[in-house]
């Protein structure tokens, strides 16, 4: 008899807020941030396999699976662990691609926690998220598992506990490259350091929104169109817009007004990522 499949989630996030305090001799851009997760994301199957291969199916129209980052954490993994074990993965993608809602990497961040639970390989959270910062500034924070006060590129991350509103979040009609808007001559990368306090006394911007409303007309106009209804803000350099309600029935009733041609979801912001909540419920 074969093994059980492990199914986990891999949640999206979004960013309350982004500023730009500097940047580092390596290009990469300092931050200060706010994560929270939302129930709602792509789901992905593991079975292990004792011969070392990783396979993954579907294969994403765009991606070849070698520059996938299921296919790269879990190698990731095999060469931190030095285990000869391989696994067969399935992803059930839900998520849009250059969303700013860290689909990539939080499927990268259940890739190492769910294959580190399969393959009984015992790297701590701790090292799995410095694994994963090697994938994407946004890998730590899915691998830890909490909502979280995030600086430095994203990676200083301290856990925060925050009100779970519902949300809408809207996908408008574009993707956006992240490499792109951080390059952007016109980008503000001096915003004053803040401190938790002051954000939750007078919020906060994100910092990227000027450069990708210049660039997109599409994120422009749905802004625009979300704002009718709600305060709309931008996660991580978007594409995706989202506003906050107190309960579901009141995303709901904004979300039947917007356009049907538009892709849109709603979903309750989550202090503890649901794949951590699945795994503490398993015991793990
Ligand atoms: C904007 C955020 O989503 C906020 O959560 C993240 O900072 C982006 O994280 P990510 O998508 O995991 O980004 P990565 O894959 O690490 O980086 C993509 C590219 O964006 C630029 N980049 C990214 C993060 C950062 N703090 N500074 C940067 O300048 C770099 O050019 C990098 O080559
Ligand atoms: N498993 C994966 N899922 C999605 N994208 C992937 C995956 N593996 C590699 N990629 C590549 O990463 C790019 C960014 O995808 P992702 O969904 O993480 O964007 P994002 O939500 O904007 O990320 P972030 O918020 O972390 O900046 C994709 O365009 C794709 O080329």
């Amino acid at each position: 008899m074969s093994a059980p499949t492990l199914s986990l989630p891999a949640p999206a996030k979004l960013n309350l807020f982004l500023h730009i305090t500097g940047r580092r001799a390596d290009g990469y851009h300092t931050l200060q941030t706010l994560f929270q997760f939302l129930d709602h994301g792509d789901t992905l199957h593991f079975n292990a396999r004792p011969d070392g291969q990783i396979t993954l199916q579907p294969e994403l129209p765009g991606v070849p699976a070698e520059a996938n980052l299921i296919v790269r954490a879990a190698r990731l993994l095999q060469q931190a662990s030095g285990t000869s074990q391989g696994a067969d993965i399935q992803l059930d993608k839900r998520l849009p691609m250059g969303g700013g809602i860290g689909g990539g990497s939080s499927d990268a961040a259940t890739t190492l926690v769910g294959l580190n639970h399969l393959w009984r390989t015992g790297l701590s959270l701790e090292q799995l998220a410095e694994l994963g910062l090697s994938l994407g500034a946004d890998v730590p924070v899915f691998v830890r598992g909490h909502a979280a006060w995030a600086e430095g590129v994203g990676e200083q991350l301290t856990p925060v506990t925050l009100d779970e509103p519902w949300y809408l979040v809207v996908v408008p009609p574009c993707q956006v490259s992240t490499a792109e808007i951080f390059s952007d001559q016109r980008l503000t990368r001096d915003s004053p350091a803040i401190t938790l306090a002051a954000f939750r006394e007078h919020g906060g911007r994100n910092d990227c929104l000027p450069v990708v409303a210049a660039r997109y007309p599409e994120i422009r106009n749905t802004l625009i169109l979300l704002n009718k209804y709600c305060e709309a803000k931008m996660t991580g350099t978007g594409s995706c817009l989202f506003g906050a309600f107190p309960n579901e029935r009141e995303a709901d009733k904004v979300r039947a007004r917007l356009p049907a041609t538009l892709q849109t979801f709603v979903a309750q912001g989550c202090n503890v990522s649901p794949l951590h909540a699945q795994l503490n419920k398993a015991a793990y």
